[in-house]
């Protein structure tokens, strides 16, 4: 055999081949180790650096807490809303407060709200779940407001409740029933010609009834005498349900000897709401009258949640009817005082409505009417019914604005000092609904001027029912009827007193006397 050169280059270069080949999988395995531990002590440091960052940040400023008590005494119990708008003038658009031995952020302007709706949405999604709801299992599986994070079942829960009665297929098949509810309270309302009447009364038993007759096809409040009665009832469940003193100190929990008694409350009035309805409906049931699945409980009994399940879920939906009931009321009050605000609604709802034969109101139409919307915005920019909105809690350490927010502080958005802000609006305490004519603000929970309805993955689920509500009840008060004073009063002398508490209530009910003025027909 000839040997040449090139042979014995070839095999060299195998050689070398073969050498590479053979230490291959230790090298690589060496390599692989070797950027693995890089990896590690990289990442490690950029999280640590971060982490670092975030723990050498300040919290934000805020006055001065005292030992045990905190900030208690900077807040007015009575108007809370108001005592940190004053703070935030001091402290900035994003400052902190312990109370108790919780601590709280209070964000009150666009900036700091787009921060905790937009940017840190998801790390802010927590809500703080009071002592209360612990001995109470059924708030923790069937409540939507309550669920500590955005876990499956919140998922869950927001889906059945969307698909249900807000999706906008749930709230067409549920068009007929609410107009219904309407012509309902025209008709008693057409009864009252010229007698005085306490408008909430009838605006509550209105919204509720057409929810229930969404969720379990009757009414639950069966006269319209009945409706204080059921307004005493809500807020009742609201109070059973809501922080106590020993949710600001928690190490004292063990001490709160009434939270049993509270609880068993709280089971007890959601029983007396829902009891009788449930138990019917499953009798039906076992007697196969009622086979197809027809409303939203029967939605919910073959989800085959027990009974307190069941009344929980129901009754979260209902404690909302007063803050429906307090901006419509807040509505009214604000137009009776701008009259000429009020004659331009009702020429806009003339214009829109009004045919030759029959005056025909529909939700399509009303969905669309300029100004019936800016007065609906401009009621809420200056009367948030939940002022302070629902508080969320953070799931973990962050930074907002430079600055560190702790795991579980509590976070407030003060709505009702972004309302008023001088620095978003022109003259922010006169109600002029012009101002939102011609401008892209909506209610929808990203113009962060304006979020009475919250904002982010957390915003209110109930929030396309509740529009076309207000705009139905709203339009068909002022189109339907000319409203007066008692007593011939001066409208500029309206009491215009907040009462705060589970809404920003109007400390003076509402009181007018209805004439009629259209021959109104709402219609699908
Ligand atoms: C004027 C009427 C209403 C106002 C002002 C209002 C306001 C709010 C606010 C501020 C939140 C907290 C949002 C957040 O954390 O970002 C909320 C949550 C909620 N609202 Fe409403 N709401 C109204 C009507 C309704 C109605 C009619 C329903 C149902 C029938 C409803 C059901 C809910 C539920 C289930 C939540 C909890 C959402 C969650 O935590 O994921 N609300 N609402």
């Amino acid at each position: 055999m000839q040997y040449n050169k090139n042979q014995s280059h070839i095999i060299a270069h195998q050689k070398q081949t073969y050498m590479d080949m053979g230490s291959y999988p230790f090298l690589s395995l060496l390599l692989l180790f070797l950027s693995s531990v890089l990896f590690f002590l990289l990442s490690n440091k950029r999280k640590k650096t971060n982490c670092d960052n975030i723990l050498s940040l300040p919290i934000p400023p805020g006055p001065f807490p005292w030992p045990i008590v905190g900030n208690i005494f900077h807040l007015d119990p009575k108007k809370p809303h108001i005592s940190i708008a004053k703070l935030a003038e001091s402290f900035g658009p994003l400052f902190s407060l312990k109370i108790g031995s919780r601590f709280f952020i209070i964000a009150s302007n666009p900036t700091s709200a787009r921060e905790i709706f937009k940017i840190h949405d998801k790390e802010l999604s927590g809500r703080y779940i009071p002592q209360i709801n612990r001995i109470l299992p059924e708030t923790k599986t069937s409540a939507i407001a309550m669920a500590g994070e955005c876990d499956e079942r919140w998922r869950f829960l927001r889906t059945i409740a969307h698909t249900e009665l807000f999706s906008s297929q749930a709230l067409e098949y549920g068009s007929e029933s609410r107009l219904k509810k309407v012509n309902e309270m025209l008709d008693f309302l057409n009864s009252k010609n010229g007698e005085l009447i306490k408008i909430k009364d009838f605006i509550f038993a209105s919204v509720t009834n057409i929810l229930s007759r969404m969720m379990v096809s009757e009414d639950i409040v069966k006269s319209w005498n009945d409706s204080e009665e059921m307004q005493r009832i809500v807020r009742w469940i609201v109070e059973c349900g809501a922080p106590g003193l020993f949710d600001l100190y928690p190490a004292l929990s063990g001490f709160d000897f009434w939270i049993k008694k509270r609880a068993n409350d709280f089971r007890e009035i959601n029983k007396r709401m829902w009891g009788d309805i449930l138990s019917e409906r499953k009798r039906m049931k076992q007697q196969k009258q009622d086979v197809e699945c027809q409303d939203f409980l029967d939605a919910l009994i073959k989800n085959s949640w027990d009974d307190n399940e069941i009344f929980t879920f129901l009754s979260e939906f209902f404690v909302s009817m007063e803050s429906l009931t307090t901006i419509i009321e807040w509505a009214m009050t604000e137009l009776m005082r701008n009259q000429v605000a009020l004659i331009k609604l009702q020429d806009e709802l003339t214009k829109a409505i009004d045919h030759k034969a029959e005056i025909v109101l529909n939700e399509e139409c009303l969905s669309k009417l300029p100004y019936l919307q800016a007065c609906i915005k401009e009621t809420f920019r200056l009367h948030p019914p939940s002022p302070l909105l629902v508080p969320r809690s953070a799931l973990q350490t962050c930074e907002v604005m430079k600055y560190r927010i702790p795991k579980n502080t509590v976070v407030v958005l003060n709505a009702y000092a972004l309302g008023r802000d001088s620095m978003t609006w022109d003259d922010p305490l006169s109600f002029k609904p012009e101002r939102f004519l011609n401008k892209n603000i909506d209610l929808k929970g990203t113009n962060y001027e304006l979020l009475p309805f919250g904002g982010g993955r957390r915003i209110c689920s109930g929030f396309p029912l509740a529009l076309k509500q207000i705009q139905l009840i709203l339009a068909s008060l002022v189109h339907g009827f000319d409203w007066s004073l008692p007593h011939g009063n001066d409208h500029n002398s309206l009491d215009m007193a907040e009462d705060f508490g589970i809404t920003l209530r109007k400390k003076e009910p509402l009181l007018l006397i209805p004439k009629k003025r259209n021959n109104l027909v709402v219609a699908h």
